[in-house]
């Protein structure tokens, strides 16, 4: 009898990789993003990265990191977490969970905290020392929302085209 392969994908693993394959999809020279809502059944219901709002030319606005605010990226771009549950097929969130390379920010904290989503599985916490992360750590703690580092088991997933 012929047996089922055993280096399947979990399920953890596939949103993760699904998440950080829409980050490639990110104009973003210095950080890319990618998000991903899974429902309890498993289902993709949204995926996202970060880039400007529809309308806004990605070679129009500055991609800097530095200089006066408005010369900078930051009050512009549209975070991948805000991304994904705007893209969401469905408008309840309730118990999705979402996977996302980054740590989200407080303002994305929000988004996801009224979306109805439970969980949120992370990739990196690189800007855990922010502000920001610690206000989104604490809003989710008072809304039971769960964080959960991703422990990868494999250190690649390899996709080719040849
Ligand atoms: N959870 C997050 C955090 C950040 N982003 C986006 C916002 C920027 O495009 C980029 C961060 O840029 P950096 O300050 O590292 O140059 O990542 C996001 O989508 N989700
Ligand atoms: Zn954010």
């Amino acid at each position: 009898m012929v047996s089922k392969r055993t280096d399947y994908l979990s399920w953890d693993e596939y949103f993760m990789a699904v998440a950080l394959l829409s980050g490639l999809r990110s104009k973003d020279p210095s950080t890319q993003v990618g998000a991903c809502v899974a429902s309890a059944a498993n289902k993709i219901i949204g995926v996202g990265y970060n880039g400007f709002p529809w309308g806004c030319s990605d070679d129009d606005l500055p991609w800097s990191r530095e200089g006066e605010y408005l010369d900078t990226k930051y009050p512009y771009v549209c975070h991948a977490e805000l991304n994904a549950v705007l893209n969401s097929t469905v408008r309840d969130l309730h118990d999705c969970r979402i996977y996302v390379a980054l740590f989200p920010c407080n303002e994305c904290g929000k988004v996801i905290i009224q979306s109805g989503i439970r969980e949120i599985i992370y990739l990196s916490d690189k800007y855990k020392d922010t502000d920001s992360v610690r206000a989104a750590k604490l809003m989710f703690a008072k809304s039971g929302v769960r964080c959960r580092r991703f422990v990868p088991e494999r250190a690649s997933v390899l996709l080719s085209f040849l």
